[in-house]
């Protein structure tokens, strides 16, 4: 039986794939690119809202990630930053988040004179901001966030030591993104090994656009303790009729946990998955990886958490105690202190999942 998207919604979820600049409110888009003079592709919020969801609907990520010019053009402000991740944490709270990493690329905010520590520091304040205001509204949310970079640029290693520098402020880790074939994770190598040196965290965006060679390279050249997406794992595992034959890089990942930041409808969009119900993580879930689940952008996607986990629900039959589950792995993988994550799973997911009659 379908768990009532209400349930859904009430559950405690934690999320650690969601890009701040894939997530705006299209009123809010509308409101900052009147005030920069941006010109937008529709008029009004309604509008704005199809145009991401129907633009980035196109089957390949390259397309999908042009939409993002219209999002960060009206983020080059430190108010304009402050009050879109004030704003994601409230959306996230309002749908049940009770843990983020919200993640972003601190060089594409530039071009209104801001520095990168600048611009940090704006969304440190909105993060702040949010998570005070949630909390007053009675849906406390724990919001941190991963600084990318960008995956053709050449400036990962500064983002890398801007990471570390603002490692004290809720910086969780750090990521690259873009696109993705031709943009092996090796030729940022000093920017990982920046991290590594540092003791920070890492999760690298493959698997999404490109095959095993990039998965593989995230995650033995590049030391990623996280895959973003990582769906194409999928071919290094053949399904048999009484069970899976496992590959070596698939059997490393899933004997050392690695956990999976899996997006389902962003794959359907960019073509990494047919379908939610054809998408890999029905296997790699069953297989026993640590699977979890995100919505990468809930602006073009048009999605939130409780969607996600609804269309899940409806692809594979999932009940409300396999929703916990991917909850628990998702809290088990945050880069969040471990004594944190522990009280995170025992103080509120397990209570929040047992008011709900699950667990
Ligand atoms: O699914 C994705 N794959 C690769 N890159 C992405 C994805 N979603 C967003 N971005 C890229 O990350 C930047 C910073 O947040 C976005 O501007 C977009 O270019
Ligand atoms: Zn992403």
């Amino acid at each position: 039986m379908a768990i009532a998207t209400e349930i859904l919604r009430q559950a405690p979820k934690v999320l650690l794939h969601d890009h701040l600049d894939g997530g705006l409110r299209p009123q809010t888009i509308v409101e900052l690119a009147a005030e920069v003079g941006h010109q937008l592709p529709a008029a009004d919020a309604e509008s704005l809202r199809h145009w991401f969801a129907e633009s980035a609907d196109s089957g390949s990520l390259v397309r999908y990630l042009e939409t993002f010019d219209h999002t960060t053009a009206v983020m080059q402000t430190p108010s304009a930053l402050r009050r879109v991740a004030a704003e994601m944490v409230l959306d996230l709270a309002a749908d049940g988040v009770v843990y983020v990493e919200s993640r972003w690329a601190p060089e594409q905010h530039l071009r209104a004179g801001l520095t990168l520590d600048e611009a940090v520091d704006a969304v440190t304040e909105g993060l702040a901001d949010g998570m005070a205001e949630a909390a007053d509204d009675g849906h406390p949310i724990i919001a941190r966030q991963l600084l990318i970079a960008m995956r053709h640029a050449s400036s990962a290693t500064e983002i890398a030591e801007l990471a570390v520098r603002h490692r004290k402020d809720g910086v969780a880790g750090f990521d690259i993104a873009g696109a993705e074939a031709g943009y092996p994770p090796t030729r940022q190598l000093a920017a990982f090994d920046h991290i590594k040196r540092n003791n920070g965290y890492i999760t690298i965006h493959a698997g999404e656009a490109f095959g095993l060679p990039s998965i593989w390279e995230a995650v033995q050249l590049c030391g990623a303790n996280r895959l973003g997406h990582g769906v194409r794992l999928i071919d290094d595992i053949e399904v048999t009729a009484d069970g899976a034959t496992v590959g070596d890089l698939a059997g490393y990942i899933r004997n050392l946990r690695v956990p999976l930041e899996m997006c389902p409808s962003s794959n359907v969009q960019t073509g990494a998955a047919r379908s939610v119900a054809e998408h890999p993580i029905g296997t790699l879930a069953r297989l026993g990886f640590r699977v979890t689940v995100n919505t990468d952008n809930r602006l073009m996607s048009d999605t939130t958490m409780t969607k996600e986990f609804a269309a899940l629900a409806a692809a594979f039959d999932y009940d409300l105690d396999y929703v916990r589950w991917l909850t628990i792995n998702a809290a088990k993988s945050a880069f969040y202190p471990h004594p944190d994550r522990l009280r995170l799973i025992e103080d509120v997911i397990k209570p929040g999942y047992a008011a709900l009659g699950a667990g």
